[in-house]
């Protein structure tokens, strides 16, 4: 009997090349990466960036992260944010045993960062906030360029400076205890993020899964030089379903622990997220009546926000 040649090849997310430093707006760089991210975008609502390795950073986040973690849980308590979902979030019994976050709101912004490392540790920790500061800076570059790209993308640079200047952003760092089995066990339940955008970033434990449109996951495996590059509901709704926003989940197994850092892009109190008239005609209806984030954010907390099928449609769908 012959070898058994193996099957079909496993779905991947497109990789596409951020690591050319000249990648600058209005370059044959740029137009090229623009091309394939509005495409990715469209399909997936997601895409793997590849950028130049930075082995040192990559070092010290993540010792940064094990460092923050391993604290007492009540120290790790006072990170507090009158913001629901911006402060310490720790393991939930029943809802994620396996999961705990940290926030930090603006991290691009100095003073957040060496404050919490000052409410963490007796004399601060120059070491976590300054790699947790690198690290922000850089994803913050890539998100700003994806939002760039998108929008380019779709003639409306007129509302560019707007829509950059109306979000602001949100760090979190995660950590995932490893189950101990051999079979895959729930680490962060299956949802659409409900921000603008996110990117993610990740040590060598692999579990983030993201559903296509025809309901496949992809079991995503980024390198060690790979952001994931991720739509959220409001850029879904305020693009009028131009580009998608992919329902994913984080699925592990082993006693290895997983550590990644998301940074969300949400819009500003009061910001009213509408479409433009641009992106609204015969083929594409208008999806969603305008809303204000806060506003949607106190939908969710609501009984019929909790358990929607999609939040944003039960809201304001039109
Ligand atoms: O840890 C990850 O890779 C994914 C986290 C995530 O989906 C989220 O925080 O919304
Ligand atoms: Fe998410």
């Amino acid at each position: 009997m012959g070898e058994e040649i193996c099957c079909e090849t496993p779905l991947r997310l497109p990789i596409i090349d951020f690591s050319n430093k000249d990648l600058k707006q209005g370059t044959p760089e740029w137009d090229s990466v623009k091309v394939l991210v509005r495409k990715a975008l469209e399909e997936f609502g997601c895409f793997e960036a590849l950028v130049d390795e930075d082995i040192e950073l990559r070092e010290a986040v993540f010792g940064a992260l094990e460092e923050v973690f391993d604290l007492p849980l009540e120290t790790k308590m006072l990170n507090v944010s009158e913001k629901p979902y911006h402060g310490y979030l720790g393991v939930h019994p029943e809802r994620s045993p396996l999961y705990e976050s940290i926030g930090i709101d603006e991290p691009n912004i100095t003073q957040n960062v060496e404050g919490l490392s000052n409410i963490l540790w007796p004399q601060g920790n120059t070491a976590f906030s300054k790699s947790i500061q690198s690290l922000s800076e850089q994803v913050l570059g890539i998100e700003r360029m994806v939002r760039r790209m998108i929008l380019e993308s779709l003639s409306l640079e007129k509302y560019m400076d707007e829509h950059m200047e109306s979000n602001y952003y949100l760090l979190r760092l995660m950590k995932y205890k490893g189950p101990e089995t051999t079979e895959a066990k729930l680490g962060l339940y299956g949802h659409t993020d409900k921000n603008t955008m996110t990117i993610l970033y990740q040590n060598d434990v692999d579990g983030l899964e993201v559903r296509t449109k025809d309901g496949e996951w992809i079991h995503l495996k980024p390198s060690p030089a790979s952001f994931i590059v991720m739509i959220g509901d409001i850029l879904y709704a305020w693009l009028n379903g131009h580009v998608h926003s992919p329902f994913h989940r984080v699925m592990l197994k082993g006693n290895k622990t997983r550590y990644s850092a998301g940074l969300f892009s949400i819009p500003k109190a009061g910001y009213t997220i509408k479409a433009p008239e641009e992106l609204v005609d015969e083929q594409h209806p208008l999806l969603f009546k305008p809303f204000t984030h806060d506003q949607f954010l106190g939908f969710l907390y609501t009984e019929a926000g909790q358990t929607a099928k999609c939040a944003l449609s039960d809201y304001c769908g039109v």
